[in-house]
This record gives C-alpha cells, structure tokens and sequence, in this order.
C-alpha cells in the first residue's frame, strides 16, 4: 500500500519521512496554505532525498493554471500533481498532454454521496483518485475525517487514496473498513502546519508494520 505524507516543508523532514517508508512525499503549492512551499524550496527538500529509496514527490494545487503547474513540476522535480479544486476533466486532459508521464491525482472533497460518482468523469486522464473530506471554509489539511461507513461500497475505475483526519490511532481502524490503494497523512502526523511529527510519523509504520 502507498503512504504518502503530505505537507513537506523541511528538508530533515522530508528525508527522515522517506527513511521511516514513506513511499510519497506531498507538498503544497497552494499560495495561502500555512503548509505552501515554493518550487525552489520543494528542490531543496528533493535534493536531499535519500538515494536508491527515492519516494513520489507530489505537488499539491487548487485550481492552479497550466502554466504554474507545469514550471513548478519542472523546477522542484516533481512526479506528480495532486489536482485538489474543480479542475474539470478537460483541464486534466490539457495536463496529461503537457506532462506526459507525471502521475496525475484528482482529489474529490466528498460532500455529499453524489461527489463519489464524479470520478468516473476523470477515468481517462488521470491516473490516481484521492477522497478528502470537505469542509466549507478551508480546501485541505483539515483534519476532517470522512464517514468510512458510507465509503464500504466505493469501488472507483482507478487505484485510490483515503485522506481527510487520518492518524497513528485511527489509521488500522479505516483500513479495518476500506481497502484504498494508499493512505495520505498531513495534519495527523504534525506538531504545527507544515513541521511534522516524526514521532507520530514513526508510530504511523509502527501500525502499520504487518
Ligand atoms: O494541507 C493543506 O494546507 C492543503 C491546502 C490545500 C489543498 C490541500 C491541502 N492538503 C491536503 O489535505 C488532505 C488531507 O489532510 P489532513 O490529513 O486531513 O490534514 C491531504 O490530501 C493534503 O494533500
């Protein structure tokens, strides 16, 4: 299974969270966000990267454009992007065309049962669907959790991650009930946005060890 940390912002960080097994590393390109990181500083984190054991760097933005997306991938070394607006499937078409070979997620922020069916739009041009939780006000790294009860029956066309409040104590319980093809951590495992936990992050495989 994937595990993706998300909310790099230090290079110690990032290279101890890829030591402990992380398998992707998250950061947010979202201007605003107390987690934001510039494209130069997501190079720096990726620079220190251990060799050989190299995790996904992946970019997360909110309705960013083309353009943006497309030179920050380029500058801090990105594998791949997480869309986490209303980018529509035609914008993931004209993405998948500019950066052909970059993993592309799409991030649904499940307000109602109904947001679940959206996916299905976006089959063809990406590669990854990710459930978050919504919330009204804020677009991410909420610590909102999702009703896992009403998600048994997902079965998406795509591999997927479960996001939204998942923690070292709650993690076994929603794999207990859903079976996501990764995991996506950020508020869960910090001591304040963007300066994460290594401690929590080390529990986090601790439960997760077989
Ligand atoms: O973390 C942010 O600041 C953020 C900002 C804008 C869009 C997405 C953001 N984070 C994403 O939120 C989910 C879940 O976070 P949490 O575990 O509930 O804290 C994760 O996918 C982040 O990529």
């Amino acid at each position: 299974m994937r595990v993706k940390i998300c909310g790099i912002t230090k290079p110690d960080q990032g290279r101890a969270i890829a030591e402990l097994g992380a398998t992707a590393l998250g950061f947010i390109c979202v201007p605003g966000s107390p987690r934001y990181v510039s494209p130069q500083q997501i190079r720096e984190v990726v620079n220190c990267l251990p060799q050989g054991q190299t995790p996904d760097r992946i970019g997360v933005f909110v309705d960013a454009n083309l353009t943006v997306i497309c030179q920050t991938a380029i500058t801090a070394g990105l594998t791949g992007i997480q869309l986490h607006g209303q980018e529509s499937p035609n914008f993931c078409q004209q993405l998948r065309q500019m950066l052909p070979g970059m993993e592309l997620i799409k991030a649904l922020r499940v307000q109602t049962l109904t947001t679940l069916h959206q996916g299905s739009a976006y089959q063809d041009w990406i590669d990854t669907l990710l459930l978050d939780a919504y919330h009204p006000q804020r677009l991410g790294g909420t610590g909102q959790i999702l009703d896992w009860q009403q998600l048994q029956d997902y079965s998406p066309p795509l591999p997927w991650f479960l996001a939204g409040g998942l923690t070292p104590d709650n993690v076994l319980a929603a794999l207990g009930q859903l079976k996501p093809n990764g995991i996506d951590l950020s508020s869960g495992v910090e001591r304040s946005p963007g300066d994460k936990d290594l401690d929590r992050v080390a529990r986090l495989f601790e439960q997760l060890r077989p």
